[in-house]
């Protein structure tokens, strides 16, 4: 198996749709999920970088794995359901302690999935610039809800995780771009999240191999020892 060169990983509570969002991400698709059990990761080829991605159970059951699951990781999730605030406090509450065993530079993306069910959202094959037959006066689906949790609660949750962590919000990515609005249902934004935290990884990669010790000696430059005549080293 390819080694990874990085870690990032999926948090949130149970059926907000990481396992929807991994596998609209990495299969194109949108399937029939079963709440997880334990963990599982895909691997990522981008560029030349190896990027494993972990997807978590957020049932209550399995919470004590997630700090295992989070060692060394460079990028958490922290993904919500728009429609479920209860799902954006329990970030807070459960999750955020989880994240103590991830790299000390960790960066954080939160995630509100599930907003082709709200009003706000956009609809299903509106990027394709198609529309639903099943239409209303503006010739689009009417059978959706106002939106429970707002960009902005995000936008707060992520400052508050940097103050929490002691980061300086000067050194790390802005709010704007790392709070995002998801559907893995339609794909909205999906592919934009899981790339726009490809890029931002690969830069720390490159810096911990840096920082590294180098194990290679350098054969060329090494004078083998004078023996004298006892046999022993000079
Ligand atoms: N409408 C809609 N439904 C979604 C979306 N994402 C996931 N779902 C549905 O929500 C349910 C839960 O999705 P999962 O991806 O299994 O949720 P999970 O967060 O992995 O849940 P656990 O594995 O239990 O932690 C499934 O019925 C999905 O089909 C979305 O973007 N829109
Ligand atoms: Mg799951």
């Amino acid at each position: 198996m390819r080694k990874p060169d990085s870690k990032i990983v999926l948090l949130g509570d149970m059926n907000v749709g990481k396992t929807s969002l991994l596998q609209r991400y990495m299969e194109r698709r949108f399937p029939d999920t079963v709440s997880t059990v334990g963990g599982a990761f895909y691997l990522k080829q981008w560029r030349s970088y190896n990027i494993s991605i972990w997807d978590t159970a957020g049932r209550e059951q399995f919470h004590g794995l997630g700090s295992m699951y989070c060692r060394g990781a460079a990028a958490i999730i922290l993904t919500y359901d728009v429609n479920h605030p209860q799902s954006l406090v329990e970030l807070e509450d459960r999750f955020l302690g989880l994240t103590e065993t991830a790299s000390k530079d960790c960066l954080f993306a939160i995630v509100g999935n599930k907003v082709d069910l709200t009003e706000e959202g956009p609809l299903e094959g509106q990027e394709k610039g198609e529309c639903s037959p099943d239409l209303d006066g503006r010739g689009c689906v009417t059978t959706r809800v106002p939106k429970q949790v707002h960009l902005e609660d995000a936008v707060a949750l992520y400052k508050k995780i940097l103050k929490y962590k002691m980061l300086d919000e000067q050194d790390m990515p802005a709010a704007e771009k790392m709070c995002f609005e998801t559907s893995a249902k339609t794909g909205y934004n999906v592919d934009l999240l899981f790339e726009t935290l490809f890029d931002l990884v690969v830069p720390m990669i490159l810096r911990q191999r840096a920082e590294r010790p180098s194990h290679t000696v350098d054969i060329s430059s090494h004078k083998p020892p004078k023996r004298t005549k006892s046999g022993c080293c000079a």
